[in-house]
């Protein structure tokens, strides 16, 4: 199972988690999230990440230019687009190298006919809880409702994720999911997270599966 930590925002803690070799980390250069990031972290200070680590920006409905621009200044490889992005911009990004991850909301169905021209351009999804914020909402959506999932693209599980949600994560069994994005669940404030909570995650969810 990968596991996305996003919203990263603290110097101490990006050290202490990018110690637990996570897949990839998240950092959000959407303004109105209170885990904005560029205000308190250096380009340099995310730079330094190990390479082996995805380097992920999260952007809102941001223009391609400044998407480019961030990437090329911050060193991130990936990008999560988190609002209402067109398949275009996601092709635009794949071409320029990035790895994309296209979000999208989940409320009380999934409309799999809409992904549909996302999935030449994404190299992956995320699936995220509809809520007042378009992410960071701390919520859970109704897992079963990606039981129906047949697009070859593959996902990741988000929302409200926590450490409760360890085991029966490490045993969900869903097409197409091949990972997690793990955020207000593991954190003491916005943007700082537990180490210790996302070890005790990482431990849970890598651990061989037993059926
Ligand atoms: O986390 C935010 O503040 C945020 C704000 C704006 C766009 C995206 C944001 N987060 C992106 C993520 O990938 C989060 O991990 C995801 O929304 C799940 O968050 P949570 O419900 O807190 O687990």
């Amino acid at each position: 199972m990968l596991v996305k930590v996003c919203g990263m925002r603290d110097e101490a803690a990006l050290a202490a988690v990018a110690a637990l070799a996570p897949d990839f980390l998240g950092f959000i250069f959407a303004p109105a999230s209170p885990r904005y990031m560029e205000d308190v972290l250096a380009p340099e200070q995310v730079q330094q990440v190990p390479t082996s680590i995805w380097k992920v920006g999260v952007f809102v409905n941001a223009t391609t230019e400044t998407v480019l621009a961030k990437a090329r200044q911050f060193g991130l490889g990936a990008v999560q687009l988190h609002g209402h992005e067109a398949p275009a911009q996601c092709e635009e990004l794949g071409e320029a190298g990035l790895l994309v991850m296209k979000a999208f909301s989940v409320g009380s169905a999934v409309d799999f006919a809409a992904l549909l021209p996302y999935v030449p351009f994404c190299d992956f999804f995320l699936f995220d809880t509809k809520g007042a914020a378009p992410g960071g909402n701390g919520a859970v959506f109704d897992w079963a409702l990606l039981e129906r999932y047949d697009l070859p693209v593959p996902y990741l599980l988000a929302g409200g994720l926590a450490l409760e949600h360890a085991a029966e994560l490490a045993a969900l069994r869903l097409p197409g999911l091949v990972g997690v994005d793990l955020n207000s669940g593991f954190e003491t404030a916005p943007g700082v997270k537990d180490a210790h909570r996302v070890a005790q995650m990482l431990q849970a969810l890598r651990l061989p599966a037993t059926t």
